[in-house]
């Protein structure tokens, strides 16, 4: 079985109409109801595993040899789609007369470690956003383990996909503890109780590196311990369950700010807590398949293995990573290479 966690998200202007409330209820006994007023969570549940995995957790279904298909592309053929988590298929979002994206199509597949890049403004958190449901694509389709998202409909609604998210900032609530901004979703959703989930936490925070802090409010915090509080969060599961079970985990630029120290720590996490990894505890990570949105070269070299490139609203290069710096896409060399001369106008 795959299980996958909440997200804990700030408000980012649900249209109206959205099928999906997810304003937050008042948790049990912490008290955090009025400090957390503005803040909400998405999806919950859990899902039958695909039927080809591997041991490993890793998709049977054998790569053909990379090959460049058009447009520079390049493409792996998969014997089927049984381990397909994630799909977006011809996606287009527009903001106002801001045409963002133009027809994206992807897939994500079980046990993956994937990274987003592109320049900045192509749409990467947009596409981020989407996967979640956070916002809906205006034309195209998402499919979460094969079924059509509708609108904002969640994917625990869908098919039991439960999607974390991590923002660039670490987004914890100011007016919490590392305590309760970790325990959060548990004090809000769960019927643990309190000494439980307080005990989870401090295990959830040893296996991501940080003992000792749970008192400490996020402004006594440095970056690096605010993200790696912020991934806390995100794996943070409750054990009264029938099934615990990995997650998917989108990460919008957790190494952003970083010294390189630092973003080396979190780019170690990032792959701890993957069901490849080991955590902190030495213990199997749960997380069945992560996105990576990022512009930094040490997270797209340790971090990921697989890339997808956007650029003017498409994908338009799509390998492993030890193929990227190789590629012949001009887009890709130019990206690559930093340079100012090429496709990608500034
Ligand atoms: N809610 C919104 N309303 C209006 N415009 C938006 C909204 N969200 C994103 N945009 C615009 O869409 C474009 C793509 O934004 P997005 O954040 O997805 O890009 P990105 O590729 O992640 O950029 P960066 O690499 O700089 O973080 C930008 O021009 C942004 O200003």
């Amino acid at each position: 079985m795959i299980s996958l966690s909440g997200s804990r998200l700030l408000p980012l202007g649900l249209s109206s109409n959205s099928p999906r409330r997810v304003g937050f209820s008042v948790p049990r006994k912490s008290g955090l109801d009025s400090r957390c007023s503005e803040q909400r969570n998405v999806v919950c549940g859990c899902m039958a595993p695909p039927t080809n995995l591997r041991s490993d957790g890793f998709s049977a279904t054998r790569h053909n040899d990379p090959s460049k298909v058009g447009n520079f592309s390049i493409v792996r053929e998969h014997k089927d789609d049984s381990d397909v988590l994630i799909e977006c298929r011809d996606v287009h979002k527009s903001f106002g007369e801001k045409h963002i994206l133009k027809g994206l199509s992807f897939k994500i597949r079980y046990g993956e470690a994937i990274g987003i890049i592109g320049p900045s403004g192509t749409g990467k958190s947009t596409v981020l956003k989407i996967i979640a449901g956070l916002l809906a694509p205006d034309k195209g389709e998402v499919f979460i383990r094969g079924r059509k998202r509708v609108g904002l409909i969640s994917d625990e609604e869908i098919s039991g996909l439960r999607i974390g998210l991590v923002f660039q900032s670490a987004a914890l609530f100011d007016s919490l503890t590392v305590r309760e901004n970790v325990g959060f979703l548990l004090y809000e959703n769960s019927n643990m109780q309190e000494d439980k989930i307080t005990e989870l936490v401090t295990e959830t925070l040893a296996a991501v590196g940080l003992k000792g802090v749970e008192d400490r409010m996020p402004s006594e915090l440095s970056g690096g311990m605010k993200k790696r509080v912020a991934l806390a969060r995100s794996i943070i599961f409750d054990t009264t369950k029938d099934s615990i079970e990995p997650e998917v985990i989108l990460y919008d630029e957790p190494t952003a700010g970083l010294d390189p120290i630092a973003s080396t720590v979190v780019e170690d996490l990032i792959r701890s807590v993957h069901t490849k990894g080991e955590d902190a505890l030495a213990k199997p990570g749960k997380i069945a398949s992560y996105v990576v949105v990022t512009h930094q070269h040490s997270t797209i070299q340790r971090a990921v293995d697989r890339l997808i490139f956007l650029y003017e609203g498409k994908v338009v290069w799509e390998g492993m990573t030890h193929e990227f710096t190789s590629s012949a896409n001009p887009i890709v060399r130019q990206f690559a290479s930093g340079s100012l001369d090429g496709p990608i106008k500034y």
